[in-house]
């Protein structure tokens, strides 16, 4: 049976009858989860948070099924992404399968690619979150908080042995997030990220001082709910040290450090 440029053989192909068989498959389907078009939805909302404003950050996703990677052009309005501007990614060659005219794939390719190889991400979301910068300006190498019930939705690195599920943290535990010393191209932050990887294996994390953030996940839902909560946090942490308290403070210890 012949193959559709979207992976499906061309009897289960989904595209709309125009694109079926050509390159458009790849980015052309009805279905708001298609990571074509789940990369515009996603990145309009961001931006209203703030997290990709002025071109900065983006998402890139695997497709689940075909396991290709879509990743957006560079330097674009990211809230104004259409899935025809999608790069498409052969997983395996590295080599694009799709790309759009008049545009360069993301300069945080190399950074998502890390995060695909080394961790098996199904999906890397790249903010520009103050709260990050902020948190990248306090903490010297490593952000830590704790004892904050939002830190229950971040994986610990651990996985139960019975169900191979991940175990997240818990309200006793500290998150920490290694922070990682920004450079002047996106792409040359790539070494620093991939020692981080190996030296923080359970992370699921790393800061750019002064730059931003990378989060990822086994699923896009995981890696936005990560991203999320940890936003939450670094934006927590950022209040606790205005007020004088060190967000890895014990609990009631945080009296002491408001009289
Ligand atoms: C003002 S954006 C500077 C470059 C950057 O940090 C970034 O995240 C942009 O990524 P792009 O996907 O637009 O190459
Ligand atoms: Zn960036």
């Amino acid at each position: 049976m012949a193959s559709c440029f979207c992976g499906d053989t061309v009897d289960v192909c989904k595209a709309p009858a125009a694109a079926q068989g050509s390159k458009d498959a790849l980015i052309a389907s009805s279905d708001p989860r298609h990571p074509a078009n789940l990369i515009c939805s996603l990145c309009k909302l961001f931006y209203y948070n703030n997290w990709v404003t002025g071109t900065g950050g983006g998402i890139s996703i695997k497709h689940p099924e075909t396991g290709h990677i879509y990743i957006a052009p560079s330097g674009v309005q990211k809230e104004q992404l259409k899935p025809e501007h999608m790069f498409v990614m052969d997983p395996v060659s590295k080599g694009y399968l799709r790309t759009p005219e008049l545009y360069k794939p993301s300069a945080c390719t190399p950074l998502f690619m890390s995060c695909y190889t080394q961790r098996g991400a199904g999906a890397v979301i790249h903010t520009h979150s103050q709260h990050a910068v902020m948190c990248s300006l306090i903490f010297e190498n490593e952000f830590r908080i704790a004892n904050i019930e939002q830190i229950k939705a971040i994986p610990s690195g651990q996985k139960d042995p019975a169900t191979g599920k991940d175990i997240n943290l818990s309200f006793f535990d500290t998150l920490v997030i290694p922070i990682i010393d920004n450079t002047a191209h996106e792409e040359d932050l790539t070494d620093g990220l991939q020692e981080a990887l190996q030296k923080y294996p359970g992370a699921t994390a790393v800061i750019v001082r002064r730059h931003g953030i990378y989060v990822w996940g086994p699923t896009v839902d995981k890696a936005k709910v990560y991203n999320e909560a940890i936003d939450y946090l670094l934006e927590v942490a950022c209040k606790m040290r205005q007020l004088g308290i060190p967000s890895d403070c014990g609990i009631g210890e945080e009296k002491k450090y408001l009289t």
